[in-house]
């Protein structure tokens, strides 16, 4: 079992990184003995882990309620944080009541954000599944829901008190899914790690095996980089955790344009998303091609899109992209990279050059 603690201001939590965990719930006596628990998953989740984790929480004495919900991204949605609210309400839940996500970043998003305003907010505790939520989403308390105009516009900064990952929950998941964490992995390199983006090059084949050195090194790797910057910036308010935002400006316009219909998983739709804004990097001259073509090739080893939608005009994306969050007084910034390592955030980005990066894209990286 391995360790990272993100270290906030006023308290800090646990990221553990363990393996069978369902066969040896120890870890969590202490987190949740004595409370009430509602967990939240969803059908496809809860027929491979729920009954096991129920099982070991009732031996401790914890009074256990679920609530299965539809599984995909378009139920990340308020109609269905109504319902997360309902069973709490409907069973009685209290301010002592610990929220359990058992699932991915949708559901993780979706329980977190209920957590926070449930009752003005009650404790919860992450239990990512695939390798995306494992990495990326279950770290940090950026809670959301949906909207049809906009990815993630209605949620809330609220952190988890502890994050457990099982890696082995990693050998049920469906290879697509595990491409689509790839896509975060590489974005946290990208933009902060060159040597960790050699790292990749090399141990990527071992990533899809699902070795053990190499899924554990890498998750923890990107645990300890994600807590770094979430540390430094918890509440988006300089410019540290924008960076994470790189490939969103665009990826987020594509799962909005799709109607979060899982023909884009969000991975994918930030490896086009990161392609498009290196192409903007490139036509502003601050990264140069041949780094552009390294990302490119590992991206396609990493199964994943390096263009967007091929029906999706260049007016399609700025219309979503016009509602970013990271805009200012209606000013577009996108987060660029400048060189394999390095990236950082640009004010002022033109309509021109947003539509030259995604007419320029393709012909840019055909080759
Ligand atoms: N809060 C954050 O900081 C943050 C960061 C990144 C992404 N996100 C959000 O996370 C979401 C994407 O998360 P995701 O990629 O985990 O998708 P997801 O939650 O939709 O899960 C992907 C699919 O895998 C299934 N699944 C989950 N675990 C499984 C397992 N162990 N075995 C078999 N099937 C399994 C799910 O049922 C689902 O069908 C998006 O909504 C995105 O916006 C949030
Ligand atoms: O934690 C963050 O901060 C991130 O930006 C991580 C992203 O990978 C993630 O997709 C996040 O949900 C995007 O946040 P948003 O503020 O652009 O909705
Ligand atoms: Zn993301």
């Amino acid at each position: 079992m391995e360790k990272v603690i993100v270290r906030l201001k006023k308290y800090s939590y646990p990221i553990i990184i363990t393996s069978g965990l369902f066969n040896n719930l120890e870890v969590f006596k202490s987190l949740v003995c004595g409370d009430q628990v509602m967990i939240v998953t969803n059908d496809c989740i809860s027929k491979l882990y729920l009954d096991i984790l129920k099982t070991q929480l009732i031996k401790f004495g914890v009074k256990v309620d679920q609530i299965i919900l539809p599984d995909g991204e378009k139920y990340k949605s308020l109609e269905t944080l109504e319902r997360v609210i309902y069973a709490l309400l409907i069973n009685n839940h209290g301010r002592d009541t610990v929220v359990i996500a058992l699932g991915g970043g949708v559901i993780g998003d979706l329980a977190g954000f209920a957590a926070s305003v449930y009752q003005r907010g009650i404790r919860f505790i992450q239990i990512p599944t695939t390798l995306l939520s494992q990495v990326d989403a279950s770290i940090g308390g950026k809670t959301a829901v949906n909207h049809v105009l906009g990815k993630n516009m209605i949620g809330t900064f609220y952190q988890p008190s502890s994050v457990i990952i099982d890696i082995d929950c990693l050998k049920t998941l469906p290879e697509r899914e595990f491409s689509a964490g790839l896509a975060e992995i590489i974005k946290y390199a990208i933009i902060f790690d060159s040597c960790f983006f050699n790292w990749l090059e090399d141990n990527l084949e071992e990533l899809f095996l699902l070795k053990y050195k190499a899924i554990s090194y890498c998750i923890r790797r990107c645990c300890e980089l994600k807590s770094d910057v979430v540390v430094a910036d918890e509440y988006e308010r300089n410019d540290k955790r924008v960076l994470l935002n790189f490939g969103h400006t665009y990826g987020h316009a594509i799962e909005a344009y799709t109607g979060y219909d899982g023909s884009w998983l969000h991975g994918e739709a930030v490896s086009a998303g990161m392609m498009m804004a290196i192409c903007s990097a490139i036509i502003l001259k601050i990264f140069n091609k041949k780094d552009a073509v390294k990302v490119k090739k590992l991206l396609l080893r990493a199964r994943l899109p390096i263009f967007g939608p091929k029906n999706m005009d260049k007016k399609d994306y700025l219309f979503y992209m016009m509602k970013d969050k990271k805009n200012i007084s209606n000013k577009m910034r996108l987060v660029l990279p400048v060189s394999l390592g390095e990236a950082k955030i640009f004010s002022d980005i033109t309509d021109d050059l947003i539509l030259s990066s995604i007419q320029n894209c393709r012909s840019l990286f055909l080759f």
